[in-house]
Order: structure tokens, then sequence, then C-alpha cells
């Protein structure tokens, strides 16, 4: 199915996020972690390319695969291009539509440590576009948005200015950066749609369950931190089973109120933990 469409009839939509295992030798271990997802009746699943050091590999590829014909559950496969050639590009491309697979979140990715990059590709809009040309009809393309701005903009009209590139390429759905603060994503999506984007736009929230996850989440997203949730973190740091719970309880109440507030869809960033997905499932599944 193609997910723009879904978006048309089904608010808010309900999709969730996972990444290849690191180990090439894993990967069957991705399969469990989707079996136990699909208790929470994600109305699609999508597989990063490249993220945190993972595997940028055909394993996006095949994993999104095997989540529509095993699974019977949408996919998305995610797919970058910084690190890439436009040959690499053309061929993952050629990889995803022989799969079957029908939508593709194109992003820019993220620039690796050492510096090195290809200059194929700059923008994900450029990649939108190698998509449209191999792939018109049978790709839907997806996009990501940074409800405070990215990091390498000057300002968030400016962020949203280039957004308005990607939907010019083709991109017809956008998937938010992790965030903290509703208040930041009500007031990006309502200076997005004054300025003329109009697609949906899903929220993507990352329950935080250990302190772990904190440093790296934020440095990963530059997300910026509100008291309620800096308060939770330093009461519980040292109580992992309390900031589990807590950490469960801030993304449920994320939820309930963007979807209160009339949010498009909810993107759940599962880290590959059903368990933590299915405690916020069971929390919301009264508003989806
Ligand atoms: N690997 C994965 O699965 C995932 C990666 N990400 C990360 O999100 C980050 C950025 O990716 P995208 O949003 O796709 O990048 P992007 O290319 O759309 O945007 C990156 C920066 O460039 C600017 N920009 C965008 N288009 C431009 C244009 N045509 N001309 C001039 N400036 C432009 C933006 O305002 C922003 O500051 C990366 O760090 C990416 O890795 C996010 C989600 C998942
Ligand atoms: N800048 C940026 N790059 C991304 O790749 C990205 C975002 N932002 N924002 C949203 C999601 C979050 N993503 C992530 C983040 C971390 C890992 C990851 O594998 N992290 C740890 C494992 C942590 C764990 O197992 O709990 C790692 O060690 O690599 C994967 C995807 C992908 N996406």
């Amino acid at each position: 199915m193609k997910i723009p469409e879904l978006y048309e009839h089904k608010k808010p939509v309900f999709s969730l996020e996972i990444f290849p295992p690191k180990k090439k030798g894993n990967i069957e271990s991705i399969y469990d972690t989707v079996e136990q997802l699909a208790h929470c009746n994600p109305d699609f699943i999508s597989v990063t390319y490249g993220a945190g050091g993972n595997l940028a590999d055909n394993s996006t590829c095949e994993i999104a695969s095997r989540i529509k014909k095993q699974y019977g559950i949408e996919s998305v496969a995610h797919l970058t291009c910084v690190n890439s050639s436009k040959e690499d590009v053309e061929e993952m491309i050629g990889r995803l539509a022989e799969a079957d697979i029908e939508n593709v979140l194109a992003l820019r990715g993220d620039i690796s440590e050492d510096g090195e990059m290809k200059h194929d590709f700059h923008h994900a809009n450029e990649l939108a576009i190698e998509v449209q040309r191999k792939c018109r009809d049978n790709l839907e393309i997806l996009g990501a948005c940074y409800p405070e701005g990215h990091y390498e903009s000057k300002s968030l009209d400016e962020d949203i200015q280039n957004l308005k590139y990607k939907i010019g390429a083709g991109v017809k759905v956008l998937i938010t950066q992790l965030f903290f603060d509703n208040q930041c994503f009500y007031e990006f999506v309502g200076k997005a749609r004054m300025m003329g984007i109009k697609v949906p736009v899903s929220a993507g929230i990352m329950p935080i369950v250990n302190s772990r996850q904190i440093e790296r989440t934020v440095a990963l997203s530059g997300a910026s931190l509100p008291h309620d949730f800096t308060k939770m973190i330093s009461l519980y740091e040292n109580n992992p089973e309390k900031l589990f719970e807590a950490g469960i309880q801030y993304a449920v109440d994320q939820i309930r109120d963007l979807i209160i507030n009339g949010v498009d869809g909810i993107h759940l960033y599962t880290m590959n933990n059903p368990k933590v997905a299915l405690k916020v499932y069971e929390k919301i599944e009264d508003l989806l």
C-alpha cells in the first residue's frame, strides 16, 4: 500500500521505526522484534539505513520486504544519499522496487565523523528527484523534518524554506525528528502550514527509558529538554526501574496530547525494544 493514501483515510496514522541489527550475522533476530511489534497494530514499520552506526547495506531492503510479505504489515525503507555515489543510489532504488517495496524515506543522512562524503548528492531533495526519475509510479517518497530546526540551518524559517524543496521533489509525507516538547511541534506545524506546506506531518516520539540513551539521543537530535523532562531524569537517574516507568509515561503523555490536538500521525522510535513499544501502545490504544 502506498503510505500517503493511508493518511487520507486514517487519523492518526500509527507507525513504528526499527534499525537493522548491528552485526550482520544477527539479522534473523530482528524478526523476533517485528513479531512482537505486530501486536501494536502499526499502520507501517520503517527500517533505518546506516543510522546510529548500524549497517548501511541490503539488510534494510531485506527487512522491509519481509515485514510486508511475512507479517502483512506495510513498510518503509529508509535511504540516505550523502555517503553514496549516484551508482550506489541507483542500484539501491532498483533493489527496493524489485523487492516490491512501495515506500521510501528519502534522507540526506548523517555526515560521518571522519568527514568522508561522496559528492553526488548534497541534500534529501536531490535523492527524492532521483527516486522520482527512476521509479515515479512504484515508490512513494516520505521525508524528514525538524520541529526545532535542523542544526545546520540558521533559522527555523530557513529550514522550512528548504523543506519546500523536498516537497517540490515529490515528498508526500513528513516524519519529524524526535522531540520532547510538544509546544515546539505545534509551533513548527503552524509555521509550516503558513508557509504553504500541506502534506501530513507525523510526530516522531522516542521514549527515553535509560540514562545511557539520553546523551546519545540529545547529540543525535539536538532536541531541547523541557523542565519536566530534566526533572524526571534527575529524580530517577540512579533508579533504573523508576526511570523506565517514568520514561514510558512521559512519551505516553506527549502522544496523548498530540492526538487530542489532532496530529496526523505518531511515529514511535522503538529502538528495537518491543517491551517499550507495547507498554506505550497499551496506554494510547484507546485513542488510535
Ligand atoms: N539514517 C536514517 O534512517 C535517519 C537519518 N536521519 C537524519 O536526519 C538528518 C538530515 O537528513 P535530511 O533531513 O534528509 O537532510 P536534508 O538534506 O533535508 O537537510 C539537512 C540540512 O540541509 C538543509 N537543506 C535541505 N535541502 C537543502 C537544499 N536543497 N539546499 C540547501 N540547503 C538544504 C536543511 O535545511 C538542513 O539544515 C541527517 O542527520 C539524517 O541522517 C533522520 C531520520 C532517520
Ligand atoms: N541525526 C539523526 N540520525 C538518525 O539516524 C536518526 C535521527 N537523527 N533521528 C531519528 C532516528 C533515531 N535513529 C537511530 C538512533 C540510534 C540508533 C542506534 O542504533 N543507537 C545505538 C543503539 C542503542 C540501543 O540499542 O538502544 C547504537 O549503539 O548505535 C539507531 C537509529 C535514526 N534516526
